[in-house]
Parts: C-alpha cells; sequence; structure tokens
C-alpha cells in the first residue's frame, strides 16, 4: 500500500482468546507466500478448490498485511459506533427494506432474529467506492485508508471471475463493520443463544478478519455446526450465493451462523470487519457452462428450467430487503429450519 498519512484515533483493544475446548471446525489454511511460484499457485489453486467444493471456508495466512495493519483495520472498523452518536447514526442509517441496498449503518434491533428477539448488532456498510454515499465526521478521514483496504479484497484467484468485479462499475461490494453487544438473559434463552440466523451471504465471496471472540460457526455437510477458530493476523474466507450459482453449485455458498461467545467471553463487545465481494451488477447469475471442470462434474441448477435467471443487482436487492425482515416459513422437512422465495429460488435460513 503507498502511505497515507494517517489520522490518530483510539485503539481498539482486542479481548483474550476463550481459554474453553470448543469444536473447531477444520478448515485449510492457504499460505500466500508460496503463490511467488507457478508450482506453488497450482498447489494453492487445488488447496482453493478443495475447500470451496467441500467447507466452502478457507483461512488465509501471509497475505501481506502486517500485524500492525491488521490491529489498525479495527481501531477504524470501532470508529463508526464508539466516535459517532446516536443522532448521527440515525442520520447515516441505511434503508435496507426499501432499496436492497446496505449502505450506512443497520442500527441495533431491527433485524429480527427468532422468537421475537430482535438483534443487539450495529453494522456500518461503505461501497467500495467510498464516495458514493456521505459518511459521518469521524468517519471522513478515515475513507483514503479504507478505500485502500478494498483493493486487497479485489484479489480473487481467477481471471473469469475478477473481470466480473469490476471497480468503476455500478455494483455493491462493500466494507462491513459489525459490533456484537452482550443481549439480555431472556433475549439469550428466547433465540436459542442465536445471535445472526444460520445463512449463505449474497455475494462471490466474503473475507472477513479473524478476531478473538469465539462466536461464528459453520454448518458441516455432516448437519453438525462447529466454531471458527481464531488464528491471529488471519484472514476468513467463504463462498456465498453468487459463487454458488456462477460455479452450478460446485463451490459451496457455507451457511454459517453467529451465537453467544463461550463463557469467559460472554462480557465483551464483538467487533468484526468484512469485505463481501459482489459480481457487478448487470452479471446473470448463471452457471459458467464453457468451465471444463463443469462440463465434468455437471451443474446443480438452483433455478427452475425456464425461469429468469436473476441478475447480481436484482438477488442483492431481494435478499437485503427480505434479510431480517421477511416472514419467514417452517420448513416441512426440518423444524430448525426457515424458508422463503427469492426471485423462485428457495432460502433458507437455520436456528
Ligand atoms: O460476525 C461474523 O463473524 C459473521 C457475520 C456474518 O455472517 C454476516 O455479516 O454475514
Ligand atoms: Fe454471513
Amino acid at each position: 500500500m503507498p502511505s497515507l498519512t494517517v489520522p490518530s484515533i483510539p485503539h481498539y483493544t482486542l479481548p483474550p482468546i476463550t481459554k474453553e475446548n470448543l469444536d473447531y471446525a477444520d478448515l485449510p489454511i492457504i499460505d500466500l507466500s508460496k503463490a511467488d511460484t507457478s508450482e506453488g499457485r497450482a498447489a494453492l489453486a487445488r488447496q482453493v478448490c478443495d475447500a470451496m467444493t467441500n467447507q466452502g471456508f478457507f483461512y488465509i495466512i501471509n497475505h501481506g498485511l502486517s500485524p500492525a495493519q491488521s490491529e489498525r483495520i479495527f481501531d477504524i472498523a470501532d470508529v463508526p459506533f464508539a466516535q459517532v452518536d446516536d443522532e448521527e447514526k440515525q442520520k447515516y442509517a441505511g434503508t435496507m427494506k426499501q432499496t436492497g441496498s446496505y449502505q450506512g449503518y443497520k442500527l441495533r434491533q431491527y433485524w429480527h432474529v427468532d422468537g421475537g428477539v430482535r438483534d443487539q448488532i450495529e453494522n456500518y456498510n461503505i461501497n467500495r467506492d467510498v464516495n458514493k454515499r456521505q459518511h459521518p465526521e469521524a468517519v471522513r478521514p478515515l475513507l483514503p485508508e479504507i478505500s485502500q483496504l478494498m483493493a486487497l479484497g479485489l484479489e480473487l484467484p481467477e481471471d473469469t471471475l475478477v473481470n466480473m468485479h469490476g471497480f468503476d462499475t455500478v455494483g455493491e461490494s462493500y466494507v462491513r463493520f459489525m459490533k456484537y453487544y452482550p443481549r439480555s438473559e431472556e433475549d439469550e434463552l428466547n433465540s436459542k443463544n442465536v445471535w445472526l440466523k444460520g445463512h449463505t451471504d449474497f455475494g462471490t465471496i466474503t473475507i472477513l478478519y479473524s478476531q478473538p471472540v469465539s462466536a461464528l460457526q459453520i454448518f458441516g455437510l455432516d448437519g453438525r455446526w462447529r466454531w471458527i477458530k481464531h488464528i491471529e493476523n488471519a484472514l476468513v474466507v467463504n463462498a456465498g450465493d453468487a459463487m454458488e450459482f456462477l460455479s452450478g453449485g460446485f463451490y459451496r455458498g457455507t451457511i454459517h451462523r453467529v451465537v453467544q461467545p463461550p463463557i469467559d467471553q460472554r462480557t465483551y463487545t464483538r467487533l468484526s470487519a468484512f469485505y463481501f465481494a459482489m459480481p457487478d451488477d448487470n452479471v446473470k447469475l448463471a452457471p459458467l457452462l464453457d468451465s471444463p471442470v463443469l462440463q465434468r462434474v455437471g451443474i446443480k441448477r438452483r433455478f427452475e428450467d425456464g425461469a429468469d435467471v436473476p441478475t447480481v443487482e436484482q438477488w442483492r436487492k431481494a435478499r437485503t430487503s427480505a434479510y431480517g425482515q421477511s416472514e419467514l416459513k417452517t420448513s416441512e422437512k426440518d423444524k430448525d429450519v426457515e424458508e422463503e422465495f427469492i426471485n423462485g429460488v428457495l432460502v433458507k435460513h437455520y436456528n
């Protein structure tokens, strides 16, 4: 990254890791320092492909961000929450339901979680074009740094996919900062300790900065939830709906959820930082039929034959408007699953 004058902001101290012995998911670790040679890249490509077709989640280490840069990301992430007062937060609140876009704040209690319980999570979302909207005063001096972070999100491994993620085209890849606040006993009971229901992300890939408060879990092919373990200065990557659709089901949009942290971390807030990569708005979410791999392994279609395949814009808007707001129906097959149809596609939410 070229150097910038970095504004001085308060340091955010991340909590210590848990001492509990949790059932962790065994995820592959992609060491990007091996990408310098063509053999190294070939080996990494196989590893990533394997991870994406199986768990749909992996870690990246040696990604080029120093521990100090990663620490800085959490300092920046806390600014929209700790340095902006409620009145200003209201002023920059997003209009998800009306516009299908997450830009701005998602304030606490906007989403329905389960059993009448509403969320205790604040988000602040910034489009990859950081100048697309106005931001709270405390965030403005940080925009050049946030803008540089977006560049990292574009380093996708495949040209085909990279080309669908133009930087100057119309689209909604974005950075999200997210702060989870501890909840009341009553809320924990009524929502069975689930803070964010099991879901798939909407885009191609999500990159999250590993952080120490254990709460994120992934749903394994064996039907069990397992915890994501914190790895110092690692990135955690997962595939979303757009990736699953483009790859005809070859890469899995993995179901994940957020639950109450283990007992020794329950009093902390949980701050996280993400990059959600979304193809350009005009990309049709149909399988990439030219792929020799898809021709070999076959395609799992998520859309009815003849149904209109949605564009990225249609998909992300419909998913964003519905999320945490729509009426869900309990699945006839599984009482822990709730369902809705979006653009003719069955979308599931897990408890
Ligand atoms: O906070 C987390 O670790 C996950 C949040 C998440 O899944 C999301 O924002 O889509
Ligand atoms: Fe997610």
